[in-house]
């Protein structure tokens, strides 16, 4: 591989759903330590993610976005090697991304790997399957999982009945459906243009694949993994906890 793969690991946001519990259900203001930095098995999740990165060696360099002030990443990063971290990041994950890409100022022929740092059950096996895939391919792809549920759509919820359960309004055919997971790595040029492009849509975009898709490329779909899980909700450091 002439051209180099460096990663992108967002790690600004503040973990809201992660506390709902711990707040007796409210949304907490974002003054706890963010979730990324919960231990799981003894280190912090972050940690987790990163390392996960680094056990490809394929991977150059492992650069972090965290917020700005950001107290805990010195010491939860302490140590790792390829890994450096920049105060970069922005009110939501795509803008995170957007400057960590500016500021890593990669060669627009570079690989570029997004991935978050609440998944760090990410397998060696279905990382080495991305890159693989990608640069085989010599297009962008993501990790994903076919949906195995069926899957309903609910009808508008009655604004009158605050209280009122939710009601389907169609079963959606679940063939083509599939549940977007991270990495997610393309050519850096083409990942940078693309959010670029987005304009004042770049905030909607819940990951980089998005980008692509509205600038007119099709991203590959490669097979993820359970343990992949993104840990969003208060039960999901249990379940991971399970899985390390
Ligand atoms: N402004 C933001 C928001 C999110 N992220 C990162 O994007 C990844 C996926 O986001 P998510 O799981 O939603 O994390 P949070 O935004 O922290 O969670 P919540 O939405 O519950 O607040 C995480 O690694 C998170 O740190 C980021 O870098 N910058
Ligand atoms: C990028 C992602 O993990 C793919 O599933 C997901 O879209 C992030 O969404 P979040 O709302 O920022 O957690």
């Amino acid at each position: 591989m002439s051209s180099k793969l460096v990663a992108i690991v967002p790690a600004a946001g503040v973990g809201a759903r992660a506390q709902a519990a711990r707040s007796g259900g409210a949304v907490l203001a974002p003054k706890t330590m963010p979730k990324q930095y919960r231990m799981l098995k003894g280190e912090p999740m972050l940690r987790r993610s990163v390392r996960a990165l680094l056990a490809d060696s394929r991977i150059a360099q492992v650069r972090v976005a965290v917020a700005q002030g950001d107290p805990w990443v010195a010491q939860a990063l302490s140590g790792l090697p390829r890994t450096v971290w920049r105060a970069c990041g922005g009110p939501t994950r795509a803008q995170t991304v957007l400057s960590a890409l500016r500021d890593a100022a990669l060669d627009a022929g570079d690989w570029v790997l997004v991935h978050d740092a609440a998944r760090p059950g990410l397998p060696p096996s279905a990382l080495e399957r991305l890159i693989d895939t990608c640069l085989a391919h010599g297009a962008g792809g993501l990790l994903a999982q076919q949906v195995a549920d069926t899957v309903k759509r609910a009808r508008d919820a009655d604004a009158g009945e605050a209280k009122a359960p939710q009601v389907v309004q169609a079963s959606v055919p679940r063939d083509a459906l599939w549940l977007a997971q991270t990495p997610q790595m393309f050519p850096a040029g083409l990942l940078l243009g693309a959010l670029e492009a987005a304009g004042t849509a770049l905030s909607q975009l819940t990951d980089e694949a998005s980008a692509l898709e509205r600038a007119g490329y099709a991203p590959c779909l490669v097979p993820g993994s359970v343990r992949n899980f993104k840990v969003t909700w208060p039960e999901d450091f249990v379940l991971m906890e399970k899985w390390l």
